[in-house]
């Protein structure tokens, strides 16, 4: 499959601090690709270096073949961006800043209108077409800043934190909506806090911490790696915790709190059967039995988590000796 975004050996360095410290990265052709990292990991300089807004310090980085400096242009209208801070022009109202923004793109006027109402029918707030930006609820700035994305029929669709603010509700509305989209084709590029977020709906992450990637896989794949917790509630439970030979290999730790025995093992699913056995053999009668995952979230916090315990904020602060760029954005 091809690449949407390729990017190789990226570096960016704002003075001091080395913000991306030589990142590689594919994101397929039709995916839903989600980049999780801490406060200060480099996200936003990542997409950011993608539309042209911040210039890369070293490495490469192109959309769908086009590289993001020398085909600026091809690369930067195969792209639709939903950044994190509302960033519009707060005194026209909303069908008109998508006109204008159709405009700029060079989408003919008659053509322009019409896109406009597409889009805001799309994301549901077209009823809202005469409304000033300022006057929206939350939850409709962020379906416009969606809007305003789409209003080029983008091939790939960046969202910086779509969802930050918003009630469940419109969260699920705004998943629906960006779901139908990558159905439809568009790769989705998504940086979210929400890992439940993320769980739900990327194919793949990258994990980016202190301005490195340190994993890509699928959340699947990710969370099979955590250890899951089988909790068995025992209507005759023993003094003292019972020696399990069952998937002994799987089995971190086995702990007694109160009628509940917890059992940490990796690939729970799998052990459960000889687990349920084993202890029916040995006398035990089973009043409750669940297995409870390792979420993302967790995954994530120990992947993340710096020896010392320093935040990857913190940690970008670190500086190098070589020259920098004087601060070149
Ligand atoms: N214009 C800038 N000048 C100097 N340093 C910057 C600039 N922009 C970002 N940085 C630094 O680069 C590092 C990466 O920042 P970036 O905003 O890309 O992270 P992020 O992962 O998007 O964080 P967040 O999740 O908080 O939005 C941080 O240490 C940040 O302080």
């Amino acid at each position: 499959m091809d690449s949407a975004i390729r990017i190789r050996d990226l570096e960016k360095q704002y003075g001091d601090v080395r913000a991306l410290k030589g990142v590689s990265l594919d994101v397929p052709e039709g995916s839903f690709f989600g980049l999780l990292g801490p406060n200060g990991a480099g996200k936003t300089t990542f997409i950011n270096i993608l539309v042209g807004l911040v210039k890369k310090s070293g490495g490469t980085a192109a959309v769908f073949g086009a590289d993001v400096e020398d085909d600026y242009r091809e690369a930067r209208n195969r792209i639709g961006l939903a950044p994190q801070e509302f960033n519009v022009d707060r005194f026209f109202p909303i069908r008109e800043v998508l006109e204008h923004k159709a405009g700029y793109h060079g989408i003919p006027k008659s053509e322009a209108k019409e896109k406009a109402d597409e889009v805001l029918k799309r994301v549901g707030i077209y009823d809202k077409r005469d409304t000033r930006f300022d006057w929206l609820s939350g939850g409709m700035k962020r379906r416009f800043m969606l809007a305003r994305a789409l209003i080029t029929d983008p091939d790939l669709l960046i969202l910086d934190e779509p969802t930050a603010g918003v009630d469940v509700q419109i969260r699920h509305e705004l998943w629906d909506t960006i779901i139908e989209l990558n159905e439809s084709g568009t790769t989705v590029l998504l940086t979210t806090h929400y890992i439940e977020e993320a769980e739900r709906l990327c194919d793949e992450v990258a994990i980016l911490d202190s301005g490195r990637i340190v994993e890509v896989a699928s959340p699947d794949e990710l969370m099979n790696r955590g250890p899951d917790k089988i909790t068995v509630t025992l209507r005759n439970p023993p003094e003292e915790e019972p020696y399990l030979s069952a998937g002994r290999d799987k089995i971190q730790s086995v702990e007694l709190d109160g009628d509940n025995l917890v059992i940490t093992a990796q690939e729970a699913g799998l052990l459960a059967p000889e687990l349920v056995r084993e202890l029916d053999r040995k006398g035990f009668d089973i009043d409750y039995f669940d297995i409870s995952r390792t979420s993302l979230e967790e995954v994530f916090v120990s992947m993340t988590r710096t020896e010392d315990g320093e935040t990857a904020e913190e940690n970008a602060e670190e500086t190098i000796s070589a020259v920098t760029d004087g601060g070149q954005q």
